[in-house]
């Protein structure tokens, strides 16, 4: 059986300000850094042997701290990244007009191939996540990665997993480094294939955690 470990990444600025980041980025808060420390003393014992992140910098601060106390190297993998929100991306979502805030709804919302202009589809998002977490089947027997991620992409990664199609309403909250896992099983007593262990976990935080927008 594969093991994963995923995280959202600590809070961010923009985060804080209700911007919407997308493939655009924000660094961490001082209160994000601090989720990190907490989420990487929670996963600290638990055999964790790659860490592997999304390519944008507020996901690479967040596992450089893991790295600290994990004492592991970070990989990057740029198909972990956020869904791209295309033209809406650096926008507050308070100062939405009332047309952009519907198209801003729209992929998370139901609607079959919806996208962001110069954006993506859920779709899009949820095949290359499923590619990323197919190769770490490729891992030598043993190996535990933990992935840094972001909300969209592991709302998506997990209502696939779950079998629910890419375009699904959003019915899962997970929280700035929140900790979730999926396990591959090939058992013969249960469906082959990916399967929710956790999710959204954040019993390790000790202060307040945002969902994502
Ligand atoms: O702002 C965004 O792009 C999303 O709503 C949340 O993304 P994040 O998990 O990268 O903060």
């Amino acid at each position: 059986m594969t093991i994963v470990y995923l995280v959202r990444h600590g809070e961010t600025q923009w985060n804080a300000q209700k911007r919407i980041q997308g493939q655009a980025d924000s660094p961490l808060t001082e209160e994000g850094r601090i989720q990190a420390k907490q989420v990487a003393m929670r996963v600290k014992n638990l055999g964790i042997t790659h860490l592997i992140s999304s390519d944008l910098g507020r996901a690479v601060e967040t596992a450089e701290i893991l790295a600290q106390v994990l004492m592991l190297p970070v990989q990057t993998d740029k198909r972990l990244r956020e869904l791209d929100m295309g033209i809406l991306e650096g926008k507050c979502v308070s100062e939405l007009t009332p047309e952009e805030d519907m198209i801003r709804r729209s992929p998370l919302s139901g609607t079959p191939d919806a996208r962001i202009p110069n954006g993506e589809s859920m779709q899009e998002l949820a095949n290359r996540l499923h590619d990323a977490i197919d190769d770490l089947r490729m891992l030598p027997d043993g190996s535990v990665p933990l992935l840094v991620c972001h909300g969209l992409a592991l709302g998506c990664l997990i209502g696939t997993v779950m079998g629910l199609p890419a375009h699904a309403p959003r019915r899962i909250r997970l929280r700035n480094c929140s900790l979730s896992r999926i396990d591959y099983q090939a058992g013969e007593w249960l469906a082959e294939g990916w399967i929710v262990e956790t999710a959204g976990d954040i019993s390790h935080l000790e202060s307040h955690s945002a969902d994502e927008l």
